[in-house]
């Protein structure tokens, strides 16, 4: 059955209405939007399927969401609504700014599930689709509520099938910076009157402003819940967190930061998604980052321009020569 797109209204997790597509079949509307040449973005309910408890997992992707008419202002929907909406938005930066075409750059379905586990304030990518915790209403608000963060997920899946960045160590760490940088800078590009240089703060902590997730701007600051280094010198050595990827990321944030704030994020993006395409492999380094992306630089924007010596500072700056 071909989908009937029809045009509903959705409330976000932080209350805010915004036009959702829908595709209405026998008296039902659910969240499905093919309005991307084909490629389906459609949305799942995670919450009433059977935990796997012997590997404490719970079935994906769930039930696809959908309701009995075509305004999504229930509590339940929420969660949904940002992660349809906020995909999609993904979906357009990656198509506008490089022509890529969703994930895998063949089309692939945009598959996010929410309501995932109980209370988890946790989002992940599991290596074919998203996946968001509603939080616990203190450590966190549902976390599609944070375009950064579900730019931060799909990001996850761009890298899978394109460096692929092990997930462990300083590759592992990169994984996590270029997931942060990308959410950022489709923060900037979708949300410009409130983007900045934190990860999640729109749903972390929602009875305490200010504070996020992680700092790209000064990963160590009292803000951020994840306290990062900025400097190569104070890398930390652990075996957890896979050897820290979510703690050394602060290193590499901290240059991107430099490289935003001089040259600006519509730059900054084509010389990341150059670097992460084209140059970085599964097990490249820190250092090799810095190779990677000056190389992007020079390509795109010649060996003697401002935006190379931007990178060259930027990895200068932390240490990472
Ligand atoms: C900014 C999004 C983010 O970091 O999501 C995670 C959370 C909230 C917990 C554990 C892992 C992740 C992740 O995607 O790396
Ligand atoms: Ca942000
Ligand atoms: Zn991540």
């Amino acid at each position: 059955l071909a989908t009937v797109l029809v045009k509903g209204v959705g409330k976000g997790v932080l209350g805010d209405e915004k036009e959702i597509n829908l595709d209405y079949r026998n008296g039902k509307y659910y969240m499905i939007d093919d309005s991307r040449n084909g490629v389906k973005i459609k949305t799942y309910d995670a919450s009433d399927v059977p935990e796997i408890d012997f590997i404490s997992k719970y079935f994906l992707p769930g039930d696809i969401m959908y309701d009995k008419d075509d305004v999504l202002d229930e509590e339940i929907y929420k969660s949904a609504v940002d992660a349809h909406k906020y995909a999609g938005y993904v979906y357009d930066y990656y198509k506008n700014n490089f022509g890529r075409n969703s994930i895998d750059d063949k089309g692939m379905d945009i598959i996010s599930s929410v309501h995932y586990g109980n209370n988890l304030s946790n989002a992940f990518w599991n290596g074919e689709q998203m996946v968001y915790g509603d939080g616990d209403g203190k450590t966190s608000a549902p976390l599609t509520g944070a375009l950064d963060i579900v730019g931060h997920e799909m990001t996850h899946g761009v890298t899978a099938y394109e460096a692929g960045l092990e997930y462990q160590g300083q590759s592992g760490a990169l994984n996590e910076s270029f997931s942060d940088v990308f959410g950022t800078l489709i923060e900037f590009e979708y949300q410009p009157e409130k983007a900045d240089y934190l990860c999640g703060e729109d749903v972390w902590t929602p009875n305490i402003k200010g504070d996020a997730l992680r700092d790209l701007q000064d990963p160590g600051s009292d803000k951020a819940y994840s306290k990062q280094p900025s400097y190569m010198k104070d890398y930390v050595n652990t075996t957890d967190d896979h050897g820290g990827v979510h703690i050394n990321s602060g290193i590499p944030n901290k240059a991107a930061y430099l490289v935003i704030n001089s040259i600006g994020p519509k730059k900054t993006g084509q010389i990341y998604y150059r670097a992460l395409t084209t140059y970085l492999t599964n097990k490249s380094n820190f250092y090799d980052a810095r190779l990677a992306l000056l190389q992007s630089a020079e390509d795109i924007y010649g060996k003697d321009s401002k935006e190379y010596r931007a990178v060259e500072n930027a990895f200068d700056s932390v240490g990472i020569k």
